[in-house]
C-alpha cells in the first residue's frame, strides 16, 4: 500500500518536475529579489529557533577546527623550552594535525555516506575529546604527537562533515547564513586559543598543558547535544527511512507543514536513483559532467582559500607586528590576538552580507580586495627590505667564526636565516652598532653570545629582533595585514566552505565535501610548510607578491567558473553546472534549467551553445 501511495506520488512529482516557462522566470525573479525569497520561504519554514540550536552545536565543531589549529603556536613557546624540542619536532607537532586532517577528511566522504552526518560529528567530538586528554596528560613529546594526530583526524572529519549538515538542515533563504556561521566558529577558535596563549604563557611551567587540553570542553560540550540532535533529514531519506526524515523535517522547521519540502527532496532523490551510474562515487561524479564542474569549482575555491596565504598571514602576524615596531614578545602575542580578533570580527561582516549579495559577488569581491591587499603587504616589505639597515659592527668572538650568521652586510638577509637574529643599537630613531648573531636555539629572544645575549634590554640600548628587521616603512605592512583580513574574512574565507557544502546533488555531497576539504588541507599544509623556504629564496615581498598573484588566479577563476547558489534549494543545484565550465558564472541562476520527461533530461533554455 505503502509502495503504491509512492509510486502515485513519484508520478506526480514527474509531472511537477515540468516547469511551464512561467513557472522558470518566476522562479528566476524570486532568485533576483532577496526580499520576496525570504518573504515566501520564512512564512513555509516557522520559527527557525530549532535551526539555530543546530547550527550552534554543529558549529562547536568549527570552534574546534580553529581552536585546534590556532593554540599551537603559543603552546610551542613553552613546549620547545620544557622537552627541548628540535625544529625537527617542533614542525612535526604543529604539521601532524594538518595532514591528519587531510587524511581524514577525505575519510570522512566513505563514513558520512554510510552513517550519516549525525555520527560523524559524534564521532569527530569523541576524537576530538580524546586527543585533547592524550595532550593535556602527554610526559613525552611521543605522547604528545599521539595527541596531536588525534585531534587532527577529528578536525578533518568534522570540517567536512559539519557545513554538509548545516546545509542540509537548513531553510534555502538561511542556508548561507548558517553555514557561513561555522566559518565563524573557526576564527571565532582561533582568537580563543590566540587569548587562552596569551593567559597561559605566563604559566611556563605545564601552561602549554592547559593550552591544549581546554579543547575538551567545547568537545565535550557538543558530544553531549548531538546525543540528543537529529540526524539530517536528507540523509535519512536517502537511506529509505521516510517515516523519520518527515518526522525530523517537520522537527526543525517547528511543526510547519513541510509536505511541498520534503516532496521536492523525495522527488529529487527518486531521480538520481534512476540517474545514478555505476561504480564509486568519485567515479560516478568525474564521469557526469555537472557533478565533475561542480567538484572542479569546489576544489578549485578551496585551494585558491589557501594559496592567497591565509595561513602564512595569520602564523606570521606576530613577525608582521614586529616589524611594525612593537618590540615586546608578550605584547606580539596579545597583538596577534588582535589579528585572530580582526579576521573574527570581519568574518561576522560575512555573515552578515551572504543572503544580501550572494555568494559569487562576495567572493569576487573578497578575492580582488585579497589580492590587492597582499600588494601592499608585499610592497611594504619590499620598502623595508631596500631601507634594510646594514650591518656595522663586527664583533671579535671567537666562537662566532665558524658561524654563517657574521657574513651577512644587511639585516634583511640576517632575518632571512632561521638560525640568526638582528642586535642592534639606536641613536635617536637611527639604528646603529648593529650585527647579525647566531640566535639562542633554546630561546628565540636572545642572541647566543654577545650583549643580545640576554633578549632586548632598553636600559642598556640594546635591541634583539628575530625574524624581522627594524624599519619606517613597516606601518604599510600594518596597513597591508588590516587590509587583507577586511578583504579574505568575509568573503574567501567562508565562501569556500559555503559553495561546497550546496553545489552537489545528494548522492555526490559527502564525496564532493571530502575530496574539497582534503584539498584545503593539502594546501594549508604546503603553503604554512615552505612559506620560511619561499621567503628564504624570494625574500618576504617576493614571497607576497606570489601570494597577490595566485588570488588573481582565483580570481579569474571565480568570475569564470563560480555560480550563484543563493536562494535555490539544495535540489535545484544541479542545473547550474550544465553549461561548459568556464561559463558558469554568467547569467547565474538563469542559466539551465533541467527539465524531468519520463525519466529523460531536457534542457528548457534555447542558448545553451556546447556541452563538454
Ligand atoms: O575558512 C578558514 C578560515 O578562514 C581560517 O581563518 C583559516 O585558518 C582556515 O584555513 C580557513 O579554512
Amino acid at each position: 500500500m505503502e509502495e503504491l501511495i509512492g509510486d502515485r506520488r513519484f508520478v506526480e512529482d514527474k509531472r511537477s518536475l515540468i516547469k511551464t516557462p512561467y513557472d522558470v522566470q518566476a522562479n528566476n525573479q524570486e532568485h533576483d529579489s532577496p526580499t520576496s525569497t525570504h518573504q515566501i520561504r520564512s512564512v513555509q519554514h516557522g520559527s527557525p529557533c530549532f535551526i539555530y540550536t543546530l547550527a550552534f552545536f554543529s558549529a562547536l565543531g568549527g570552534f574546534l577546527f580553529g581552536y585546534d589549529t590556532g593554540v599551537v603556536s603559543g603552546a610551542m613557546l613553552l613546549l620547545k623550552r620544557e622537552m627541548n624540542l628540535s625544529s625537527l619536532w617542533q614542525e612535526l607537532l604543529v604539521s601532524i594535525t594538518v595532514g591528519a586532517a587531510a587524511v581524514s577528511s577525505l575519510a570522512g566522504g566513505y563514513l558520512n555516506g554510510l552513517f550519516g552526518r549525525r555520527i560523524c560529528i559524534l564521532l569527530a567530538s569523541f576524537i576530538f575529546s580524546a586527543g585533547g586528554i592524550i595532550m593535556s596528560v602527554a610526559h613525552n613529546k611521543e605522547v604528545l604527537l599521539c595527541g596531536r594526530l588525534t585531534v587532527g583526524l577529528g578536525i578533518g572529519i568534522a570540517s567536512m562533515t559539519v557545513p554538509v549538515y548545516i546545509a542540509e538542515v537548513s531553510p534555502s533563504e538561511l542556508r548561507g547564513q548558517l553555514v557561513t556561521i561555522n566559518t565563524l566558529f573557526i576564527t571565532g577558535g582561533q582568537f580563543v586559543a590566540s587569548v587562552v596563549d596569551g593567559v597561559f604563557s605566563y604559566l611556563p611551567h605545564d601552561g602549554w598543558r592547559y593550552m591544549l587540553g581546554l579543547s575538551v570542553v567545547p568537545a565535550a560540550l557538543q558530544f553531549l547535544g548531538f546525543l540528543f540532535l537529529p540526524e539530517s533529514p536528507r540523509w535519512l531519506l536517502q537511506k529509505g527511512d521516510t517515516q523519520n526524515a518527515r518526522l525530523v523535517l517537520s522537527r526543525i522547521r517547528g511543526g510547519v507543514n513541510v509536505d511541498e519540502e520534503y516532496e521536492s527532496i523525495r522527488s529529487s532523490i527518486e531521480e538520481e536513483k534512476i540517474d545514478a551510474g555505476e561504480g564509486p562515487v568519485l567515479w560516478r561524479i568525474l564521469t557526469f559532467a555537472p557533478a565533475r564542474r561542480a567538484l572542479i569549482v569546489g576544489c578549485g575555491l578551496q585551494m585558491f582559500q589557501q594559496l592567497s596565504g591565509i595561513n602564512t598571514v595569520m602564523y606570521y602576524s606576530a613577525t608582521i607586528l614586529q616589524m611594525s615596531g612593537v618590540q615586546d614578545d608578550q605584547m606580539a602575542i596579545w597583538l596577534a590576538s588582535a589579528t585572530a580578533f580582526t579576521n573574527f570580527l570581519f568574518t561576522l561582516v560575512g555573515v552578515w552580507l551572504v543572503e544580501r549579495v550572494g555568494r559569487r559577488k562576495l567572493s569576487l569581491g573578497s578575492i580582488l580586495g585579497t589580492a590587492v591587499s597582499l600588494m601592499v603587504l608585499a610592497a611594504g616589505f619590499l620598502l623595508s627590505a631596500q631601507a634594510s639597515p646594514p650591518v656595522t659592527f663586527h664583533p671579535n668572538d671567537p666562537s662566532l667564526h665558524n658561524s654563517t650568521c657574521i657574513t651577512y652586510r644587511f639585516c634583511e638577509s640576517c632575518m632571512l636565516n632561521p638560525d640568526c637574529g638582528f642586535c642592534y643599537g639606536k641613536n635617536g630613531t637611527a639604528v646603529v652598532e648593529s650585527s647579525c648573531m647566531p640566535v639562542d636555539v633554546a630561546n628565540t629572544e636572545a642572541a647566543a653570545a654577545g650583549r643580545c645575549s640576554n633578549g632586548t634590554q632598553e636600559s642598556a640600548g640594546v635591541f634583539w629582533a628575530f625574524n624581522y628587521c627594524p624599519t619606517s616603512y613597516s606601518w604599510i605592512v600594518l596597513l597591508g595585514l588590516v587590509l587583507y583580513l577586511a578583504a579574505f574574512a568575509p568573503g574567501m574565507g567562508p565562501m569556500p566552505w559555503t559553495v561546497n557544502s550546496e553545489i552537489y546533488p545528494l548522492w555526490a555531497r559527502s564525496t564532493g565535501n571530502a575530496c574539497s576539504a582534503g584539498v584545503n588541507w593539502i594546501c594549508n599544509v604546503l603553503v604554512s610548510l615552505t612559506f620560511l623556504h619561499v621567503a628564504q629564496y624570494l625574500t618576504y615581498y617576493g614571497a607576497f607578491f606570489l601570494y597577490s598573484g595566485l588570488a588573481l588566479l582565483g580570481f579569474v577563476f571565480v568570475v569564470g567558473c563560480l555560480p550563484e547558489t543563493k536562494g535555490l534549494r539544495l535540489e535545484e543545484m544541479e542545473s547550474l553546472f550544465g553549461r561548459q565550465l568556464c561559463s558558469c558564472g554568467a547569467g547565474g541562476s538563469q542559466s539551465v534549467h533541467y527539465i524531468r520527461v519520463n525519466g529523460g533530461n531536457c534542457r528548457s533554455d534555447e542558448d545553451v551553445t556546447d556541452d563538454e
